[in-house]
């Protein structure tokens, strides 16, 4: 039985506070720092988002080498292997973070996750690791989950070249372990780099627990180093915040307060603010968060450039579709290999009100032309929370939605329906 969410707002205005919840992607790399420190570093202000509940699990799990950590679907096939099976379900930073843990620990690992998982691809990773002195096999199709890790590392290298245009997360995941390296790491970034405020996240909060690092034109050198012993604080989400921005930029008044967030964020999706003043969305730091206000004015800016915040693309889009705003949108590439295909996702949905973007070689634009206001949308979902949360500001302009699978969003915002309704939405569970 699915549970889909009835969503209603019966104005166009917003006020109230919210507490978000800590940031998936600092929290993912706070929980392996503190694995790989032996306890050195603790993690303070974990999550909820189910990916890093789920990861911080199987790290905290005493004797990994003895259970298994089922989380996802059933992966029959293998359960009858001797070794430990770890399914990661669809965190796809949880996965790859853990390729590059488990490469160096001595236990035999297979890591699996949900179907959509054993899709998104993992070579790169891999090759890497295999270059450095790793043991990993594919169970199934090369170059994708699952994958087993056969332990007995020995370091052949510390010299690797990996590609930086699919994903930042195979270079975190690299970063994270350098320091536990025998001979630490050189790796050098083949061509454009993507999504480079993750992986600048990484070095911070390595540098926090002590970890030092250069970074000279396309080289990031790490030597063997041992972790301080510190603790690192994760902040509220600032993907999570873009749903309050985007809620506000289709509000007549707005007058938000998200709590806990900072001006100088590691999370590069804190660039939000900056977008969203373009919405005529004025951010003030103050009383220990964010105060957002709203003032009607003409939207200027035509080209945004997601490369360095992708996970806004969605949020990004459908606020421009909902204001008939044509702009055109480049450093989409990676949105084919996340959750979903996330191009096509939006493309269907946006179609039910008559949007459509399209797609020219790198750039996509947005075509208004034919769009109109249906009474009612049914919002599929695709299992990806970002396509849930993006579409739900859309009730400020469209009488009733209904989403897919509402407990989709809590790979990174549980709380999300439990806010809207504190706020003022209409939020209705429904059984399907
Ligand atoms: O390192 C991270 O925490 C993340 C990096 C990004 O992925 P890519 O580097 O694959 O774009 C982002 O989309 C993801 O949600 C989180
Ligand atoms: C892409 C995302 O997550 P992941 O890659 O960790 O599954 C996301 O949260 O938008």
């Amino acid at each position: 039985m699915v549970q889909n969410i009835i969503l209603t707002k019966s104005n166009k205005q917003i006020n109230g506070t919210v507490h978000l919840t800590g940031s998936k992607s600092e929290c993912n790399r706070a929980l392996i720092i503190e694995a790989l420190s032996n306890g050195k570093v603790k993690v303070e202000n974990v999550s909820d988002a189910a990916d890093a509940v789920l990861l911080a699990g199987i790290l905290r799990k005493n004797g990994i080498g003895s259970q298994k950590v089922l989380a996802g679907e059933g992966n029959s096939e293998i359960e009858n292997s001797k070794s430990e099976i770890v399914d990661i379900g669809p965190a796809g930073t949880a996965m790859r973070f853990l390729t590059a843990y488990f490469a160096i620990q001595d236990n035999e690992v297979i890591l699996t996750g949900s179907q959509r998982m054993k899709e998104r691809p993992i070579g790169i990773l891999v090759e890497a690791l295999r270059k450095l002195g790793a043991h990993i096999d594919y169970e199934e199709k090369e170059g994708f989950p699952p994958i087993k890790l056969k332990g007995s590392f020995g370091q052949q290298t510390s010299k690797i070249s990996i590609k930086g245009n699919i994903s930042s997360q195979y270079i975190t995941a690299l970063l994270l372990i350098a320091a536990r390296l025998p001979f630490g790491l050189e790796l050098h970034i083949e061509g454009e780099l993507t999504s480079r405020p993750y992986v600048q996240m990484t070095l911070a909060m390595l540098e926090a627990a002590n970890i030092k690092h250069t970074w000279e034109d396309n080289i990031i050198t790490i030597s063997n180093q041992e972790f301080a012993t510190t603790s690192l604080h994760v902040e509220p989400d600032w993907s999570a915040a873009s749903y309050w921005y985007a809620i506000a930029a289709l509000a007549d008044k707005a007058d938000l307060f998200l709590t806990g967030l900072t001006q100088y964020s590691l999370q590069g999706d804190s660039v939000i603010t900056e977008i969203m003043a373009n919405f005529g969305i004025t951010s003030q730091f103050k009383d220990g968060g964010v105060h957002l206000t709203k003032e009607a004015k003409p939207i200027n800016r035509k080209i945004f450039d997601l490369k360095e915040c992708p996970d806004l693309a969605q949020t990004i889009i459908v606020v421009c579709a909902a204001l008939d705003h044509e702009a055109t949108f480049t450093g989409l590439e990676t949105l084919k290999i996340k959750e979903t295909d996330r191009i096509l996702a939006l493309q269907t949905e946006l179609a039910k009100m008559g949007v459509k973007l399209i797609e020219k070689g790198q750039v996509y634009k947005l075509d208004c032309s034919e769009k109109f206001i249906p009474e009612r949308m049914f919002i599929n979902t695709y299992h990806d929370h970002r396509m849930a949360m993006a579409f739900a500001p859309l009730a400020l302009i469209i009488p009733q939605l209904e989403f897919e699978n509402g407990p989709v969003v809590d790979k990174s915002y549980p709380a999300f329906w439990t806010d809207l309704a504190k706020l003022g939405f209409g939020v209705e569970e429904i059984e399907k």
